[in-house]
């Protein structure tokens, strides 16, 4: 379970105008609430720069809100970022892999700091192994290999440990739609095995094929949070995709 209550996060930066500088202070996420439960699939939907990584990343407990709070698994990350990190998987743009290594190496690695016992790491390795076609190119170094397969061990790395909440940030950015459709099955079986799921997308077909929840977020408001069965029904456009479009240029 995550509940995030009137979660703000703001950025100051300096910028140069001509010979001065000023700062600037941006409200990434303003006042967002939600609430993503077990066994459903929560998709944060929004344009470029709404406010979706930020998010993310203070349930993650990467980065702290700059007021409002954040239970993650009965957890305030407040009060214990370091108990939250075991309960959640984070999968994003930079998740980390070591280039010398091949997935084997690096999955025993990522086992190892989370404390496995080694059956336990031996039999989710196979498993994530074979769901994600990892096995043919598992002896293959990270350095080696190509954008989906280095994402695909990103995914394996995010859930050696089985974690309760999974948080997946655009996880098939960039991947063809066969090595999609091996991530986007694995989140279903997350699904399945009552995991609670939260993943960002600013691709529609995706939430279709995944979302029980949906929440749309602009320029760092919620500005929709229903299900998704009731976004389809109260839709207005012919298409998900302009119908999002719309109520992004209407908030
Ligand atoms: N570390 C930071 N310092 C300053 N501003 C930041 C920082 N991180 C994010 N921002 C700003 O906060 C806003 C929200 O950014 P965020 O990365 O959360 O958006 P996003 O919805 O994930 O976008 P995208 O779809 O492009 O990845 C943007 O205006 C961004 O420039």
């Amino acid at each position: 379970m995550i509940e995030l209550k009137n979660l703000t996060k703001s950025f100051t930066t300096k910028t140069s105008k001509g010979f001065k500088s000023e700062m600037t202070t941006v409200n990434a996420v303003n006042q967002v609430s939600l609430e993503c439960r077990p066994g459903r699939i929560f998709s944060l939907l929004g344009p470029n720069g709404a406010g979706k990584t930020t998010t993310l990343r203070i349930i993650a407990g990467i980065i702290n809100p700059s007021s409002g709070t954040a239970i993650v698994d009965g957890i305030d990350i407040s009060n214990g970022n370091h108990e939250v990190k075991k309960r959640i998987g984070f999968l994003t743009g930079s998740t980390g892999l070591y280039e010398r290594l091949n997935p084997d190496e690096t999955i025993d690695f990522f086992g190892k700091l989370y404390r496995l016992p080694e059956h336990q790491l031996t039999e989710q390795k196979e498993y994530l192994f074979e769901k994600l076609g990892i096995n043919e190119f598992r002896k293959k170094r990270v350095g080696q290999m190509s954008t989906g397969m280095k994402q695909k061990v990103s995914i394996a790395r995010t859930l050696i440990h089985d974690p309760e909440v999974l948080i997946f940030d655009e996880p098939t950015s960039g991947l063809d739609v066969i090595t999609a459709d091996s991530i986007i099955d694995l989140i279903r079986e997350s699904k399945e095995n009552n995991k609670t799921v939260i993943f960002s997308s600013h691709i529609m077909s995706e939430v279709d094929l995944l979302c029980d929840d949906l929440a749309i977020i602009s320029k760092g408001s919620i500005i929709y949070n229903d299900t998704f069965e009731n976004f389809k029904k109260e839709m207005k456009a012919d298409n998900l995709t302009q119908e999002f479009i719309n109520r992004v240029k209407e908030a």
